[in-house]
């Protein structure tokens, strides 16, 4: 077969880079000055006709994986093209680029694999982590963001290895597209530890490295290198980390949250967007958050994250924090957890119960259960973060409903194969009464002439902003005042007093509502002293800062 020499004739670079490629965008003159001249057929298109057209090519794929798979190739070939149609149609497509069909994608990886994007560290070469970064020519003046993902649980669906690398592109192209982060000045990174699945392992198309995960004094340090290379070479980047199991998610913030610009999305972004709405239904409910008494149900990453945030909403309410910390019940595998409960993990510990509080509680030998401890305590908040499909029974809905008034009823886990509760069964069960909030967009209820519009609890509705307003303090770390003025900034754009109302902002408003949280969490650093930059506008300089998907002059497009 003949080879190819250096007579193949040459894709001119501009075509092949997506964040600088407008394909039938380009104009005569641009053509002619980039050296494009022949290299593209002779109409030029607007910015919004160009979207038009791939609307309509996105309408014609077949299922939402398709859907991905072609968004994700438009990604690579015209970055502003792709926020553009992202942004025109945010609400519908958000569930496709992201939660819950990014988990398809995940899982099809290295099947549907059609060419990398974003950097990707392996535990094999740590000596490489430099020289990986280095590849992407930028400066330490260039990158806001990083997100990273060792992808040991991703979303509900466990570990997916290399395929994690769409978690962290997933998340960058939500910053981008609903709180206007620049899609130039981000970076997706994997950290390839190996994986425990073994049908990836096995599988002859796996693109990862192939052996079980690396844990122990190994993995510490490899995460070590990653943060300190990043923020070296990055020293102005929010260092977001995503998808982490449970113990090492807790330990990578607590050990190194101090020293470097750290963000974890399933402990601290899904804390503060259910508090957001743990607020909205306190305003509801009428019980004050000093005496809320939650129950979580799956006290992984996720549900302590929660359990510590709204801990600490109940402290700030005027609740002792002895007291409040016994306002929480933890279940997990074993049941409720308790002192004696054996595995029990380090952050799992301060709410364990004492076991005689608990003696006379029902208990089969599988330890207490869901149903019993709602009966026992009769809770405010129920909280889903198990992964568990269906975990909330009608028994437990009712349960709930006969203890309070308006119980606040947050099945949490996605995708939606691994939803606690369907919302409209719990609105049902409940007789209309529970405040529900779930993690994936779902359609209003209709229950007795009442129509429910049912919030998003997903990070994304907190995070995008939360990063926008610290790339735009520079602050040097995410703080809990930060994240408390995010939480208060969301809940502040909703009325949920009125029958059947969301207790979070719509996902259509998205901009809108990111550009107030940002906003917010620019006032928050500067009052806690660990803003870099203060602008004299906080809001002025959040919307100045926000990238829009528009062609070089800023011209709107036709
Ligand atoms: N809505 C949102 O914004 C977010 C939702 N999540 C969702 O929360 C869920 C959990 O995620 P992570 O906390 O990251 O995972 P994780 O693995 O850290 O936590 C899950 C916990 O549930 C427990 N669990 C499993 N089966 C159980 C059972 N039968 N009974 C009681 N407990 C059980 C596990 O032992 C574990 O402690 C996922 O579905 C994820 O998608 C996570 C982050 C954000
Ligand atoms: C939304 C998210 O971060 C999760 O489900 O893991
Ligand atoms: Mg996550």
């Amino acid at each position: 077969m003949a080879e190819h020499t250096a007579r193949t004739p040459a894709t001119p670079g501009v075509l092949t880079d997506p964040l600088r490629n407008r394909g039938a965008g380009f104009t005569q003159a641009e053509r002619d000055e980039l050296g494009l001249t022949g290299r593209l057929p002779s109409g030029v298109l607007g910015l919004g006709q160009q979207a038009r057209r791939a609307y309509q090519q996105l309408q014609a794929q077949g299922s939402d994986l398709a859907k991905n798979v072609y968004l994700e190739q438009l990604h690579d070939r015209n970055e502003t093209l792709y926020f553009r149609v992202l942004t025109d149609h945010l609400a519908e497509l958000l569930p496709i680029v992201y939660d819950p069909t990014v988990g398809e994608a995940i899982e099809r990886y290295s099947h549907e694999y059609r060419r990398p994007r974003g950097v990707f560290l392996s535990i094999d070469r740590p000596d490489d982590i430099g020289k990986a970064f280095a590849t992407l020519q930028l400066g330490p003046e260039d990158v806001d963001l990083i997100v990273c993902s060792d992808a040991e649980q991703i979303l509900g669906i466990g570990d997916w290895g290399v395929g994690g690398i769409q978690i962290a592109v997933g998340k960058l192209a939500v910053y981008t597209a609903a709180a206007g982060v620049d899609p130039a000045r981000v970076v997706p990174v994997s950290l390839d530890v190996g994986t425990d699945r073994e049908a990836l392992l096995k599988d002859p198309l796996y693109l990862g490295n192939r052996h079980p995960r690396v844990r122990g004094a190994a993995y510490d340090a490899f995460i070590e290198r990653y943060l300190r290379t990043a923020s070296s070479m990055f020293p102005r980047a929010l260092l977001h980390f995503e998808d982490f199991g449970p113990s090492n998610a807790r330990r990578i913030l607590v050990t190194h949250g101090d020293d470097y610009r750290i963000f974890n999305d399933d402990m601290q972004g899904t804390g503060a967007i259910t508090l957001a709405a743990a607020l909205s239904a306190v305003e509801v409910g009428g019980v004050p958050m000093r005496e809320q008494k939650l129950v979580v149900f799956g006290a992984g990453t996720a549900g302590v994250g929660i359990a510590d945030q709204l801990r600490d909403a109940m402290v700030r309410d005027g609740a002792g924090r002895r007291q409040a910390t016994a306002q929480v019940w933890l279940i997990d595998k074993p049941g409720l957890l308790t002192r004696d409960t054996s595995g029990l993990r380090d952050f799992q510990q301060p709410y364990a119960r004492d076991p005689s509080e608990v003696a006379g509680w029902a208990n089969d030998g599988g330890g207490i259960s869901l149903l019993e401890t709602v009966k026992q305590v009769q809770p405010t908040i129920l909280l889903g973060t198990s992964t568990v499909q269906g975990a909330f029974t009608r028994e437990v809905v009712e349960a709930m409903t006969e203890g309070t008034e308006r119980p606040v009823i947050l099945p949490l886990s996605n995708p939606t194969s691994r939803i606690e509760a369907r919302p409209a069964d719990v609105i049902a069960w409940s007789r209309g009464k529970a405040l529900v909030a779930v993690g994936i967009p779902v359609p209003p209820v209709e229950h007795d002439g009442v129509t429910y519009r049912i919030a998003q609890a997903n990070n994304a509705l907190l995070y995008p902003g939360l990063g926008l307003g610290t790339i735009v303090s520079g602050a040097s770390k995410v703080t809990d005042g930060m994240l408390l003025a995010a939480a208060r900034a969301v809940a502040g754009q909703v009325d949920a007093g009125a029958p059947g109302a969301s207790l979070l902002p719509p996902v259509e408003n998205l901009r809108e509502s990111s550009a107030i949280t940002a906003t917010a969490v620019v006032e928050a650093a500067v009052d806690e002293g660990v803003a870099t930059r203060k602008p004299a506008d906080a809001g002025q300089a959040v919307r100045q800062a926000m990238w829009e998907p528009v062609y070089g002059d800023g011209s709107p497009a036709p």
